[in-house]
């Protein structure tokens, strides 16, 4: 039997500037419904270990959601599932979540600055929680199967055209999560285990840092994890990204602390 968390510290806390890691933060009932919903999408999708272009082949099984990520680009020749809305919901709530602990993990064009503002809210009753709204609108998830031994080196998630959020889910068993900077694959890093219902979102000045998965701890996943699938999960991991250009994603043409030239 795995031995409980004793000790460990399970606080919010910062990978970067713009990174966070949200421990818990799924209920259990919400992780088993994202965990049906992996498998049943695993049935049609047919995860795959990706050869990359050097001939190397990577340790994970790899599918897609919204558009079909090939290393270097996203395919739109290839069919994916969609990405359900209760998907994009539990993206933008994340958001919310991330930005509570650094308002930078929000910024939706990468920029070193405060978040930008949220679609009008209507006030009064009803009104819904501030967050980013449909401005962050994920077209995009991969869903990674770690089965035993697999890992997943450092490297950036450089093939979106914006610069809008990462936002992380895991589930099953537990990792280490290596985080890096934008610079280069070297140190400083920080290493911080992730665990099944966790959520991590990089982005504003950490959108482009080098992260990986450098370990996975076999069989950690919560013992209901097994009931629900039948089977051993593994680590299970969903990133959801905006892959293209939007008005809101946009970084601004000029940086706006220049005056504007007079005519
Ligand atoms: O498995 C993880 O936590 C990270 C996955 C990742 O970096 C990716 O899919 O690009
Ligand atoms: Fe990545």
């Amino acid at each position: 039997m795995t031995e409980p968390l004793f000790g460990v510290d399970r606080a919010p806390s910062s990978l970067g500037p713009g990174a966070v890691h949200v421990p818990d933060w799924m209920s259990r009932e919400q992780q088993e419904y994202l965990l049906r919903a992996c498998a049943d999408w695993a049935a049609v999708a047919a995860p795959r270990s990706i050869v990359l272009p050097g001939g190397g082949r990577m340790s994970v099984r790899t599918f897609s959601l919204g558009r079909h990520w090939i290393p270097y680009r996203y395919d739109d020749d290839e069919d994916t599932p969609p990405i359900p809305e209760w998907l994009v919901r539990a993206a933008r709530t994340a958001l919310t979540a991330a930005a509570a602990i650094d308002p930078r993990a929000a910024v939706l064009d990468g920029r070193d600055h405060e978040p930008l503002p949220a679609e009008p809210q209507p006030a009064g009753p009803g009104a819904r929680e501030p967050g980013p709204g449909p401005a962050y609108t994920p077209d995009a998830a991969l869903v990674n199967l770690y089965g035993r031994g697999a890992t997943m080196g450092l490297h950036q998630d450089r093939d979106e055209a914006s610069l809008a959020p990462v936002v992380s889910f895991s589930l099953g068993d537990a990792c280490t999560f290596r985080f890096g900077t934008p610079e280069h694959r070297g140190r400083p890093y920080t290493d911080v285990r992730l665990e099944s219902g966790d959520l991590v979102v990089f982005g504003g000045p950490s959108r482009m840092a080098f992260h990986g998965v450098p370990k996975v701890f076999d069989s950690t996943a919560p013992s209901w994890c097994r009931e629900v699938l039948g089977a051993e999960p593994g680590r299970v991991n969903i990133t959801l990204r905006m892959t293209r250009m939007t008005r809101m994603t946009r970084p601004p043409a000029r940086p706006d602390h220049l005056p504007y030239p007079t005519p």
